[in-house]
């Protein structure tokens, strides 16, 4: 067990790419945590998609030994937190863990979005706050202005910033002896019963459940019988452990310290973090406070392709919920795709990493429908019921009024892009709530639903800004808004797979965009395949697709049989990505492209 005096448990924050896990390998190198054999080029990000995408997801941890200046040995703890603005939650849990964090900002681009969403949440945690200047390796670097940007736009203190390479190692030494000497120790009672808390948990092909937990009082020792104290269960530990980062079993884990256990727990989702680890025989009086559980904003439609691939889609999403518990399934049987499942996420990167990985790991083709926010539908009979999918929307008759989610939004950027950013916000129903600047950067907050940014409102936003503007948000409240339920019909059929709930000023503009979408995405057949947009039974937009004159191969003139047959077959493949609404194939891609905006 490591006297307290001895332990440092922090967090590094950062906005994306600002050099977080590069800081985060240099330190483990330096403490020797693991041979540069052993070391991959990017140790924390260790999924394979959130390393092609250089996002973290997970929060992971990692115990460096650190012989500091004063003579001493120090165990340093350093917890991940993931970057993206969908996984904000995780960034909080992984803050209640420490004592400290380091705030890293790019020197060459300065404080962006989320640099003050992760940093204001560590404050509000009252952890020992270090500012690090990082690539000031870079020409463009310019410290001082980076400095002043700190002290103007986040308040704190950058007098004593440290100023680091993390790629060329310049400066990271000073980095390990301020962790030292600049944050604070934890505190802790050894002799208080067991008080722990459940930092994250995930399933390892391996060990099973792990949970990470990081102890307050007591000592956690395998064979110990534990409970959990809100989900009310009772475990025996099978195995207690750290991670340097490989996995290491040791004999305890005292106050202040940071580890793993195991046992036998059959689902991540037995665990709820911000939970109290307790001894089940001796337990704690009080229960940590505990964190709010994330829940889904984002909800789609996952259907197979090809039918028969349901049973496997089924066991997919089973697997990936084993270690991602705020990914929700359940099935859902739709007119025109028939059976799948209706999915919630916390948000779009969210929903597009699961969908990859369906797609990847398990090798389904799939057809995802439009993402919806979660609607309060209230009911003219008093009721309220939450909307998950736009095609179970209630008859408008017995519907009093509708609630939708809304987000405060603080986006960074450059002041030439204002005009454009300022523009994109007045489209999507924004309300301006705040301008300030910090030198030649604009700060915006705006008020603005969901609905409105669920789609593509990132991708616009950095189109606008040519890839300038960073971007944040959090949900606020739900308020009322006139929204109506728009139906396309292709063929005279409703797809309900194209449903959307749209405010009722866009609906216009909206169905016309989404019925030229699908005229250029539906391909052409042997008739003319009218496209409408309703509210209602009220037609607001209609496109024609026309019939085709002559089959495929009518251009292979002359008897090439092997032509043809190839041609033939390029039909076919091109199929297995089309799906048959009554007489009409639409392709896969089709259901998401056809709500795109462009300008
Ligand atoms: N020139 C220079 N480049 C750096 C430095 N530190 C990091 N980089 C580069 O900046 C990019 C982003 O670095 P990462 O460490 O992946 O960023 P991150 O903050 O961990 O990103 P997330 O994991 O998404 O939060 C990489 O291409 C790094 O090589 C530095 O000190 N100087």
């Amino acid at each position: 067990m490591t006297p307290l005096k001895n332990i440092r448990n922090f967090s590094i924050v950062a906005h994306i790419d600002h050099g977080k896990s590069t800081l985060a390998d240099r330190l483990i190198q330096l403490t020797g945590g693991l041979t540069v054999r052993e070391m991959k080029s990017q140790v924390l990000d260790s999924m394979e998609i959130e390393r092609e995408r250089g996002i973290t997801i997970k929060a992971q941890t990692v115990r460096l030994n650190y012989k500091a200046k004063d003579g001493e040995t120090y165990v340093l703890n350093l917890i991940d937190t993931p970057g993206h603005v969908d996984f904000t939650y995780e960034v909080s849990r992984s803050l209640y863990a420490c004592e400290g964090a380091l705030l890293v900002v790019d020197a060459s681009q300065g404080v962006e979005a989320q640099t003050l969403a992760n940093v204001y949440q560590a404050i509000d945690v009252d952890l020992e706050i270090v500012p690090v200047l990082n690539k000031v390796d870079l020409p463009a670097a310019d410290v001082d202005r980076v400095k002043d940007q700190i002290e103007d736009v986040i308040g704190i203190d950058s007098s004593e910033a440290l100023e680091i390479s993390a790629k060329t190692g310049v400066g990271v030494d000073e980095v390990l002896e301020a962790i030292v000497t600049r944050l604070p120790a934890p505190t802790g009672n050894v002799d208080a019963p067991l008080k722990a808390l459940l930092v994250d948990s995930w399933y390892d092909a391996y060990l099973g459940v792990v949970v990470l937990v990081r102890i307050i009082d007591g000592t956690l020792k395998k064979g110990m019988r534990i409970r959990m104290m809100g989900a009310d269960a009772v475990y025996t530990v099978d195995q207690v452990g750290v991670s340097t980062p490989k996995k290491t079993p040791v004999a305890e884990l005292g106050p202040g310290e940071i580890g793993y256990l195991t046992a036998s727990i059959k689902e991540v989702a037995d665990t709820s973090v911000g939970d109290t680890i307790t001894d089940d025989k001796r337990p704690t009086a009080d229960i940590l406070p505990g964190f709010k559980p994330s829940v889904p904003v984002v909800f789609c439609g996952i259907f197979p392709v090809d039918a028969n691939d349901f049973e496997d889609l089924r066991a997919a999403m089973g697997k990936l919920r084993l270690n991602d518990a705020s990914f929700e399934f359940e099935m859902e049987t739709s007119a025109a795709l028939g059976f799948g499942f209706r999915c919630g996420f916390l948000g779009l990167l969210h929903l597009e990493i699961i969908r990859e990985r369906l797609e990847r790991e398990f090798n389904l083709d799939l057809i995802t429908t439009a993402p919806s926010v979660v609607y309060n539908i209230h009911l003219t009979d008093g009721s309220m019921q939450e909307l998950h999918n736009p095609a179970d929307m209630p008859d408008p008759v017995r519907i009093d009024h509708i609630e939708e989610p809304w987000i405060k939004a603080t986006i960074m950027a450059p002041d030439e892009y204002l005009g454009g950013i300022l523009k994109l916000c007045e489209e999507r129903r924004g309300i301006q709530q705040n301008l300030t600047y910090a030198g030649t950067r604009a700060m915006l907050v705006y008020e603005l639903p969901l609905n409105e940014v669920v789609f593509d409102f990132y991708d616009r936003l950095k189109s606008v800004s040519q890839g300038y503007a960073s971007f944040d948000y959090q949900i606020t409240d739900h308020r009322p808004g006139d929204l109506v339920k728009m139906q396309v019909l292709v063929n005279d059929e409703p797809v309900d797979a194209l449903s959307i709930v749209v405010h009722r000023d866009k609906a216009q503009t909206r169905g016309r965009a989404m019925c030229e979408k699908l005229k250029d995405l539906i391909p052409r057949h042997m008739f003319k395949i009218p496209i409408q947009a309703a509210i209602g039974g009220r037609v607001i937009a209609r496109e024609t697709i026309s019939a085709m004159r002559k089959d495929v191969t009518a251009k292979c003139y002359g008897g090439d049989a092997s032509r043809k047959r190839k041609l033939l077959d390029k039909q076919k493949a091109g199929k297995k990505k089309m799906r048959q609404f009554g007489r009409v194939e639409i392709p896969q891609e089709a259901f998401i492209k056809a709500l795109k905006i462009d300008n």
